[in-house]
């Protein structure tokens, strides 16, 4: 009998050592990043844009702000919010990936977001900055790819202020069986075939499906996030349950 077992995560449907997760991750985002934005735009049908746009309207974010855009990849977030904060406020998009943070630096450098962010490279579970530092901080679409994902709600909670407040955009459960076989189909069968054919990897596109699928559904994040110490924790379904956007506050 193993006295030892070694610690599992998923990867998808696949079970792999803890220790290995992280990596694989990595492989996916490497292989991704300079073809990340335009896959989403295709993906989505651009609606990822709406997902994001309701997650700015409910960060009542304010000049003046320290934010962490946290598994900010690419930068959408973090674009809107160096406007929303001004000359006064911070915005840290931080990241596990080089690649991705080099994509996402790029981007905002072109579109003359400049002064006000930081780029830095980080990994969720065991943030870089002291306890009570941020105003708000929001991980879209990154907690799912997380290997310990209680440890990592634990670390965003220790570094929030009083009164601070988390966002996380995720996929989640779609709320009638119909929408679920649809986005089935769909994510099953088409999407690892437009991964191949506009970003050449299928593979990652098949462990987003499958990474989705694996992912708590609303209810039992909302429990994760008050088990990692939230407070008035609150969830609003996002085209009829696909994504999820969570909120919640320290005090
Ligand atoms: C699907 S992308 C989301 C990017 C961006 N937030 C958006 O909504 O377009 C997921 C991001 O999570 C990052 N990520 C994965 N694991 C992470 C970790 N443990 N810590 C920080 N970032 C992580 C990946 O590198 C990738 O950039």
């Amino acid at each position: 009998m193993n006295e030892n077992p070694e610690k599992t995560a998923h990867f998808g449907y696949k079970t792999v050592a803890e220790t290995e997760k992280a990596s694989m991750v990595a492989d996916v985002f490497h292989s991704v990043a300079t073809k990340y934005d335009v896959m989403n735009d295709l993906m989505s049908f651009g609606i990822h844009r709406l997902w994001k746009r309701q997650t700015i309207a409910s960060s009542g974010v304010r000049k003046g702000h320290y934010v962490l855009d946290l598994a900010g990849g690419t930068g959408d977030l973090t674009a809107k919010f160096s406007q929303l904060v001004g000359d006064t406020g911070q915005v840290v998009l931080g990241d596990i990936n080089s690649s991705m943070l080099k994509v996402g630096r790029e981007k905002l450098h072109n579109l003359g977001l400049v002064g006000n962010i930081d780029y830095v490279q980080m990994n969720a579970e065991a943030l870089p900055f002291p306890d009570n530092s941020f105003d708000l901080i929001t991980i879209a679409f990154g907690l799912r790819n997380v290997t310990d994902q209680n440890k990592a709600l634990r670390s965003m909670y220790r570094i929030l202020k009083p009164g601070g407040r988390l966002l996380v955009l995720e996929f989640s459960k779609p709320e009638h069986e119909l929408l679920n076989k649809a986005y089935d189909f769909y994510s099953f069968n088409l999407l690892p075939k437009m991964g191949e054919l506009v970003a050449n990897d299928g593979e990652s596109y098949k462990y987003l499906a499958e990474s989705i699928r694996m992912h708590p559904d609303q209810e039992t994040l909302k429990t994760m996030m008050n088990d990692a110490g939230f407070e008035q924790t609150t969830y609003q379904n996002l085209t009829g349950g696909i994504v999820a956007l969570h909120r919640g506050f320290k005090y």
